[in-house]
């Protein structure tokens, strides 16, 4: 885990403008053939050629907020590592979560890197190992600062999530900085 270097008056102020500036939508997925609304605000934003197909709609980038884009050259340097895209999720409260997955999309290519930077208020990251269910799930807690770098078999072996909490927590802003290799063209 690395911390990015702001202040916590900085990171304040970046939390704000995200949560005021970026367009968070709250999308909808199919679950056994019923729609969800996501428990969660989110944006994809990223070079014109990283659309995805996720529920069999592609999705488009937003262009990058300069804002975004000075987060990504600090996190680039840090990582020692290049990103062309980043999933930005605003957890408003302890009841917003995400789901066990791991980032292994084929676009990503083997042993991706993934950096994701945390900001406001701390949650709890459990990571459960995807074939030996002996091992017992991991906790991390990701705080405003933190830079959580996913390297190696981090993703073939290890799924993740933000599970919800019954504590009244405030707001949290997370952007998961991702390397599409191979854009898909369809
Ligand atoms: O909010 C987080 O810390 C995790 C986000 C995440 O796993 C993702 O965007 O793929
Ligand atoms: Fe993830």
């Amino acid at each position: 885990m690395l911390r990015y270097p702001k202040s916590g008056a900085l990171l304040r102020e970046l939390f704000v403008r995200l949560a005021a500036e970026i367009p968070w939508r709250q999308e909808s997925i199919i679950l056994y053939g019923k729609c969800h609304m996501q428990p969660r605000l989110l944006c994809w934003m990223g070079d014109p050629e990283c659309a995805y197909r996720y529920s069999g709609i592609l999705h488009k980038p937003q262009p990058w907020h300069p804002l975004v884009s000075g987060i990504r050259a600090h996190v680039e340097a840090l990582a020692g590592a290049r990103f062309n895209c980043v999933l930005l999720n605003h957890y408003r409260d302890g009841q917003d979560s995400m789901g066990f997955h791991a980032d292994d999309e084929p676009e990503l290519g083997a042993q991706p890197v993934i950096a994701s930077l945390s900001l406001g208020a701390a949650r709890a990251m459990h990571l459960r190992h995807r074939r030996d269910r002996a091992l017992p799930t991991q906790k991390l807690v990701l705080a405003d600062g933190d830079l959580l770098v996913m390297r190696g078999n981090s993703q073939c072996d290890w799924k993740h999530a933000i599970p919800k909490s019954r504590k009244a927590l405030g707001p949290r802003i997370n952007l998961t900085f991702r390397l599409i290799r191979f854009p898909s063209l369809t």
